[in-house]
């Protein structure tokens, strides 16, 4: 479904990744692990066609995404690092006011049922109320509004409790399996990556990673 050929991104004089290759299939959930500063969101970013490489190439569906990013763009859900809700709305309203901007509709009935799947049940509550792991669960709801087949995640559990976070994996394996998606994720907690991912990917030059996590680098 995902064939990346050759990326390479710098800032300036300091480059991020060099020649980075990746194929991913439907079903498959992958987590990107690296020091800070090695690149995961800089990849997140690109693959959510909001920033673009300085050299290689990106196909979602054997497509590239120099032609067809406009489209690519409706089939792909991307969940950014730092929350973006609107605090002042509760989390219904979030999810009417997200809906109206998505391509795919969905009535007022399907937002709650994947609140429910998401178990944030709060429909009525202000978000500015809500604990810090709601917000990502809202987050992530959001983000599935338009019914995306490839889904990126910025450390969709940074900061919250391990109950949260434990019930967030299991909703992205779910996703994952029922919903045949393909899901890429970041996250700097290894045992939550051990637990969710399929595989890893390991971003940057470092060697701590790639021993700790040789089983899972297929
Ligand atoms: N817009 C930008 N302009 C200049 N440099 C940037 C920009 N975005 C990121 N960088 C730099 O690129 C490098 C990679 O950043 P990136 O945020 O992708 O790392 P990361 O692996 O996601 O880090 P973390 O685990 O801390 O979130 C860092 O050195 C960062 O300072």
């Amino acid at each position: 479904m995902l064939k990346v050929t050759e990326l390479s991104k710098s800032y300036g004089k300091r480059k991020v990744f060099d020649n980075l290759n990746i194929t991913a299939e439907r079903g498959e959930i992958i987590g990107l692990v690296g020091e800070n500063g090695a690149g995961k969101s800089t990849l997140l970013k690109i693959l959510a066609t909001l920033s673009k490489p300085d050299d290689g190439e990106v196909f979602l569906n054997d497509q590239s995404y120099k032609k067809h990013y406009r489209a690519h763009r409706k089939i792909i859900g991307y969940v950014p690092q730092n929350i973006a809700v609107w605090e002042d709305l509760t989390v219904l309203e979030n999810m009417k006011f997200f809906e109206k901007l998505s391509p795919v509709k969905k009535s007022v009935k399907e937002m709650k049922h994947l609140l429910d799947n998401i178990q944030l049940d709060r429909y009525k509550t202000r978000v500015s109320q809500l604990s810090g792991g709601m917000k990502r669960k809202l987050n992530l709801a959001i983000s599935l509004i338009h019914e995306p087949e490839f889904l990126l995640l910025d450390e969709p559990t940074a900061g919250i409790d391990l109950k949260s976070r434990i019930e967030i994996g299991e909703f992205l394996k779910n996703l994952a399996r029922n919903n045949n998606m393909l899901i890429m994720y970041t996250s700097h907690d290894m045992n939550e990556i051990k637990e969710v991912c399929d595989r890893v990917i390991i971003i940057g030059e470092d060697n701590f990673y790639r021993e700790l996590l040789s089983d899972y680098m297929v």
